[in-house]
C-alpha cells in the first residue's frame, strides 16, 4: 500500500529518488515515469557534481599557488643548491643530526650571509638567521612555533594551552603564567633558603653516599627540588613521592622526542604504550601533589583565620624572611583553576602543570650543571663568589634573607654559563598563517621553518668579542671608576686572565639582555616566561650552597666535556665527577 503511494505521488526529490530506484528495479510500474523528473535529478547530481570539482580544483588551485610563491620567494633568499628532492632533509633527521646542522649552518653563513635558506623537500623551507637585529625582528613578528614541539608536550601532557604552536593559543595563559611568576613567585625565589639547600644535600647524600657525584645528577635533583619547592610550596618537602616524580619526567623526557617524531602515533609499537603509562603515573601524581598543596594551604589559611593576632605577628616574620612558609604558585587562584580545568576548558587538568615542571626540570639542570662545570674549573671564579656572600652576608641585617640582585660575580657566572651552553642548539618559530616581510625586504612565505643557530650566535666573535668561545664572567661586569662625588661604569672588554686582578668590589653586573646576541631564554613573543624565576633560583641556591660547600673537582678525573644533546637540552658530556667539600671556618 505504502509503495502504491510513493509511486503515484513523488511530490519531492527523496520520491524522485526512490521511484527512480524503483525503476531501475523493476518494482514500479512505469505509469507515473516522466522523463522531466529524471532529467531534473541527473541534472541535480551534475550540479553537485561540478561544485564538488570546482572546491577541489580551487582547493588543488591555492595549494599551487601557495606553491610557486614559497618557490617564488624562497629561491630570492641567499643559500647552497638543493642536492636532490629531499633536499637537505638529512641534515636534520636522524640521531645524531644537530652537530651535521649546526656545522653546515655556520659554513653557509659565513658563505651566504645573515639570511640563509636551506630547501628540505619540494615544499619545506628552512631560513636561519644569524644577524642579532634580524633575529630580534624575526623573534617579535613570528609568533608561532614548529608543531613538533607542540606535539611533543601534547603526546605526553595531553592537551595543553602552553608551548602549543599557535601564539593565539597560548597567548591568554601565557600572560597570567607571567604575572604570577614574576610577581608574588619571584619573591618567593628569595626564600630558597639554607634549609632548602640542606634538604637538597640530605636528599643528595642519602641517594648518593659515595663522596664522589656525578655533576649531572646532581643539577638535575637540585633543579628538580628548586621547581618543586617554587611550584608547590613547603609541601613538596613533606611529599613521599618526590623521589618517584623525579625519575618519571627523566623517563619521560628520554623518550618524548622520539615518539612525538612520529607523525601518526605509533600505536602499533609496545614502547609507545609504555611510554603513555608514564605519562599516566606522571599525571597521577600531579594530581597527588596539587591536593596535597592545597590540603596545606586550607590548612595554614585555617591556623591564620583562628589566630587572628598570630597572623599578623606571622605576616610580619614572612616578610622579614624569618619563616618561610610558602605554598607555592598553587596557593594562587591560577593553579587551582588549572586543576579544576575551568581555565581554558579544554586543557587537560594539570596539564600545563606537568608542561612547566617538565621544561623547566630539563633547562634548570642544564644551566645547574654547566655552572658547577664552570665554578670546578674556574676555583678563582667560585673564590671570588664566596667572598661575596661572606660580604653580603655581613652587611645584611637578616641572616635567613638573601639579596641576590647583589651578587655580582654571582650573576655574571650564571649569564656567562647560560651564554656558553644554551637549552638547545637552535631556536625555532614559524609564521603560520602570514608571510613575514624583514626589513632587509626580504620576505619569507607563511609555513617556513625559522630557526636562530642560537649556539653559534652566542659564541660569535663580531657580538662578544675575540675571546668569545672562553668562559669569562666579566663580559658582563662593569667596573664602577670612582672620580670625585660621580661613580661611572665601564664595561669589562678585556680577558678574565687580565680582569682577575683588577681588584675587588667594585663591580657591577649588567643588563645581559643589553646584548641582542644574548639569547639563551629566547626573545619576542614567545620569550620564556621562567626566565626571571630561573636565574633568581638558581642564584639563591648557589649563594646557599657555596657558603657551605666548595665543589671540587674529584682529583685525576680528566675533563673535556662537550656540548651534547641529551634529554632534549643541551649539556656538557662526559659529566664531571665533583666532590662537595664543607666549609669549616668563615673566611674573613
Ligand atoms: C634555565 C632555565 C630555563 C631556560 C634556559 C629556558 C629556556 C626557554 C626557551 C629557549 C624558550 C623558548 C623561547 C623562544 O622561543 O623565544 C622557553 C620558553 C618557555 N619557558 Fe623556559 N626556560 C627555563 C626555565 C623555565 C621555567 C623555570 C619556566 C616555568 C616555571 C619556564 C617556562 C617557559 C614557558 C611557559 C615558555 C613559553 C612557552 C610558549 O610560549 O609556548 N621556563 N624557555
Amino acid at each position: 500500500m505504502l509503495q502504491m503511494t510513493t509511486c503515484e505521488a513523488p511530490g519531492s526529490m527523496l520520491g524522485f529518488i526512490w521511484k527512480r530506484d524503483q525503476l531501475g528495479s523493476g518494482t514500479c510500474r512505469a505509469e507515473g515515469d516522466s522523463p522531466l523528473f529524471s532529467d531534473f535529478v541527473a541534472r541535480e547530481i551534475n550540479a553537485l557534481s561540478w561544485l564538488f570539482l570546482i572546491l577541489i580544483t580551487s582547493l588543488l588551485l591555492g595549494k599551487v599557488i601557495r606553491l610557486v610563491r614559497l618557490w617564488a620567494n624562497g629561491s630570492k633568499i641567499p643559500g647552497p643548491p638543493c642536492p636532490s628532492l629531499y633536499g637537505h632533509l638529512k641534515l636534520i633527521s636522524g640521531a645524531n643530526s644537530g652537530g651535521n646542522l649546526i656545522d653546515f649552518l655556520s659554513k653557509s653563513h659565513e658563505k651566504y650571509g645573515s639570511i640563509v635558506r636551506l630547501w628540505l623537500g619540494p615544499t619545506q623551507l628552512l631560513v636561519s638567521l644569524n644577524d642579532p637585529e634580524l633575529i630580534k625582528e624575526m623573534l617579535v613578528k613570528a609568533e608561532d612555533k614548529l608543531p613538533l614541539t607542540g606535539r611533543t608536550f601534547r603526546l605526553a601532557f595531553g592537551r595543553l594551552s602552553l608551548f602549543v604552536p599557535s601564539f593565539e593559543k597560548a597567548q591568554k595563559r601565557r600572560q597570567s603564567l607571567a604575572m604570577q611568576l614574576n610577581g608574588k613567585l619571584l619573591d618567593r625565589a628569595n626564600m630558597i633558603t639554607l634549609k632548602v639547600v640542606d634538604s637538597v644535600m640530605e636528599r643528595i647524600h642519602s641517594l648518593m653516599p659515595k663522596e664522589v657525584l656525578d655533576c649531572r645528577s646532581v643539577s638535575q635533583h637540585m633543579a628538580f627540588s628548586i621547581l618543586g619547592s617554587m611550584l608547590f610550596g613547603d609541601a613538596f618537602f613533606a611529599w613521599s613521592d618526590a623521589i618517584v616524580y623525579e625519575d618519571l619526567l627523566m623517563m619521560i623526557a628520554k623518550d618524548a622526542y622520539l615518539w612525538a617524531s612520529y607523525s601518526v602515533p605509533p600505536f602499533w609499537k609496545t614502547g609507545f604504550w609504555r611510554y603513555q603509562c608514564l605519562c599516566r603515573r606522571l599525571k597521577n601524581l600531579t594530581q597527588d601533589i596539587v591536593q596535597l598543596c592545597r590540603e596545606t594551604c586550607k590548612f595554614f589559611g585555617q591556623m591564620d583565620q583562628n589566630h587572628h593576632d598570630e597572623r599578623a605577628h606571622i605576616g610580619k616574620e614572612v616578610a622579614k624572611g624569618a619563616i618561610s612558609y610558602s605554598g607555592g604558585l598553587l596557593a594562587d587562584d591560577l593553579f587551582l583553576e588549572e586543576l579544576n580545568g575551568h581555565f581554558i576548558t579544554r586543557d587537560e587538568p594539570c596539564g600545563n602543570i606537568m608542561g612547566m615542571m617538565f621544561h623547566g626540570c630539563l633547562t634548570m639542570a642544564g644551566l645547574i650543571a654547566n655552572i658547577l662545570t664552570r665554578l670546578v674549573m674556574h676555583p678563582d671564579i667560585q673564590d671570588k663568589i664566596y667572598s661575596e656572600i661572606i660580604m653580603m652576608r655581613r652587611e645584611s641585617s637578616n641572616p635567613e634573607l638573601q639579596n641576590v640582585d647583589k651578587m655580582h660575580f654571582l650573576l655574571a657566572t650564571v649569564y656567562e654559563s647560560a651564554r656558553l651552553l644554551p637549552a638547545g642548539p637552535l631556536l625555532q618559530r614559524c609564521s603560520l598563517k602570514h608571510d613575514l616581510k624583514l626589513k632587509t625586504g626580504i620576505t619569507v612565505p607563511a609555513g617556513t621553518i625559522l630557526v636562530v643557530p642560537v649556539q653559534l650566535v652566542q659564541i660569535d666573535d663580531s657580538c662578544w668579542g675575540s675571546d668569545a668561545s672562553q668562559f669569562n664572567p666579566y663580559r658582563f661586569l662593569s667596573k664602577v671608576v670612582k672620580t670625585g662625588d660621580s661613580m661611572p661604569k665601564m664595561p669589562c672588554t678585556g680577558a678574565a686572565k687580565d680582569l682577575a686582578g683588577a681588584g675587588d668590589g667594585s663591580f657591577v653586573v649588567n643588563d645581559p639582555n643589553a646584548n641582542e646576541a644574548f639569547l639563551p631564554f629566547g626573545s619576542g613573543a614567545r620569550v620564556c616566561v621562567g626566565q626571571k624565576l630561573a636565574i633568581r633560583g638558581i642564584s639563591t641556591l648557589f649563594t646557599s650552597l657555596l657558603e657551605q660547600y666548595e665543589v671540587r673537582l674529584q682529583p685525576g678525573t680528566e675533563n673535556d666535556p662537550k656540548p651534547t644533546m641529551n634529554n632534549c637540552v643541551l649539556q656538557l658530556l662526559p659529566s664531571p665527577k665533583i666532590i662537595f667539600v664543607r666549609r669549616t671556618k668563615v673566611r674573613k
